[in-house]
C-alpha cells in the first residue's frame, strides 16, 4: 500500500480552499504505488463534482520537485494530455500538506492497459515524440537523478547482496555503460526533458484511446532515446520471459519516428541504450529490495526481471534495422 503519510479532512479542505476548488466531498488513499502517498480527492463547486490525486511527496525535496511540477504545467500547455498541477493565488504549485511537500493534479480518465497490442504500443509511441517535441523549450533544468552517477553510486551498495556471478554481470554492464557514455555517438544523442518511468502503469487508457500520461517524479534532462527504451523494454516485452516482442516494438518505433525520425547516433546506439534502459530498472529494484525504506506493507518490485531482461538484451541485441 501506498499511504505512508496519513491526510486528515481537514487538511484536505484546507488545501481545496486555498486552491479555491470547492469543497471536499470524498479523500480516498490510493494503495497502488511505491514511492509516494497518493489520495483521491473528490472535490464540489458550483459546477459539480471533480476528481483530483493529491500526491505527497516521500522522497524527492522541495528543491527537486519544481522541475518536475512544472515540466507537467508546460507539457499540459501544450497539448500534451498530463495532470496538470493546481495553482494557489499566488502562482505557486507546490503545496505543504502533513509537514510533506505536495501537489494537487487534474485525475486522468480510465485505466492502465497491463496488456497492450501493437494499437496500444503505437498511441504511446507517437505520443512520446510528441512529449519530446514540446518539452524543448522547457528552462528548467534537471538531470536524470537515476541516471549513470547515480548507478555508480548505487552498484557498490548493492553488490554485496548479489550471487557472485550476477554482481559480474552488474559490474561488466556498469563499465559498459560508462565506455558508451564517452563514445561520440553518445554526445550526439539529442537531449531534452524525459519521462524515464514511462511503464504500463504510468500511463492511461480509456476505451483503447490513449488519456494520458502521468508519474513525472523521475522525469530528468536526457537523451530522448533513453526514454524511448525504457518504453521499449516495458510495453514492448512479454512480461514473464523479459522476452523482446518485435511487433508491438516496431509500432512503437514507427509512431514514434513518424512523429520524430531517430538521428543516426541513436539507430546506433538502440541496443545499448535497451541494456541501459535495463540497468537502470535492475539497479533501482536491487536498491528498493535489499535497502527498503520504514513502510510497512510495502512490496518492492521483483529486481530479477530486469536482470532477465538485461541478460536477454544482451544476448539477443535488437537493433534499428530490426525495427524498420
Ligand atoms: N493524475 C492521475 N490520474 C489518475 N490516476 C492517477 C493519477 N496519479 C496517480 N494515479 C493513480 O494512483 C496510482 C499510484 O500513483 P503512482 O503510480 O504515481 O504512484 P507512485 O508511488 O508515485 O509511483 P510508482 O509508480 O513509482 O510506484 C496509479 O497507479 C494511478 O492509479
Ligand atoms: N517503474 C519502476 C517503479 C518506479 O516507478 C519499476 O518498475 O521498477
Amino acid at each position: 500500500m501506498a499511504v505512508f503519510t496519513e491526510v486528515s479532512a481537514d487538511e484536505a479542505r484546507a488545501l481545496l480552499r486555498a486552491l479555491k476548488l470547492g469543497e471536499l466531498r470524498e479523500l480516498r488513499g490510493i494503495q497502488s504505488g511505491i514511492e509516494n502517498t497518493n489520495y483521491f480527492v473528490t472535490a464540489e463547486d458550483m459546477f459539480g463534482a471533480t476528481e483530483y490525486v493529491l500526491t505527497l511527496f516521500e522522497r524527492l525535496t522541495a528543491e527537486q520537485l519544481p522541475f518536475y511540477l512544472h515540466l507537467m504545467k508546460h507539457l499540459a500547455q501544450h497539448g500534451i494530455p498530463v495532470p496538470d498541477p493546481a495553482a494557489d493565488k499566488d502562482g505557486d504549485i507546490l503545496h505543504t500538506v502533513a509537514g510533506k511537500p505536495a501537489a494537487l493534479v487534474n485525475k486522468l480518465a480510465g485505466g492502465h492497459e497491463l496488456a497492450p497490442g501493437p494499437d496500444h504500443c503505437s498511441q504511446v509511441g507517437a505520443m512520446l515524440a510528441r512529449m519530446h517535441l514540446a518539452g524543448r523549450d522547457y528552462k528548467r533544468h534537471q538531470p536524470n537523478l537515476r541516471s549513470l552517477a547515480w548507478w555508480n553510486e548505487t552498484v557498490p551498495v548493492v553488490l554485496p547482496f548479489l550471487e557472485p556471478e550476477q554482481a559480474a554481470l552488474l559490474r561488466s554492464e556498469l563499465a559498459f555503460q560508462n565506455h558508451v557514455a564517452g563514445s561520440s555517438a553518445w554526445q550526439a544523442l539529442p537531449r531534452g526533458p524525459v519521462h524515464a518511468d514511462l511503464f504500463r502503469d504510468n500511463v492511461m487508457f480509456d476505451g483503447g484511446q490513449l488519456t494520458g500520461f502521468f508519474d513525472f517524479y523521475f522525469a530528468g534532462i536526457d537523451a530522448w532515446l533513453f526514454d524511448l527504451a525504457v518504453c521499449l523494454n516495458d510495453w514492448a516485452i512479454d512480461l514473464p520471459t523479459g522476452r523482446h516482442d518485435p511487433e508491438r516494438a516496431r509500432a512503437f518505433v514507427a509512431a514514434y519516428a513518424s512523429v520524430r525520425p531517430l538521428t543516426a547516433a541513436e539507430r546506433q546506439l538502440l541496443p545499448a541504450m535497451l541494456r541501459a534502459g535495463a540497468l537502470r530498472f535492475w539497479i533501482s529494484r536491487l536498491w528498493d529490495f535489499h535497502l527498503p525504506r520504514e513502510a510497512s506493507l510495502l512490496k518492492p518490485h521483483d529486481p530479477t526481471h530486469f536482470e532477465r531482461v538485461l541478460r536477454q538484451r544482451i544476448a539477443q541485441p535488437v537493433t534499428a534495422a530490426a525495427l524498420g
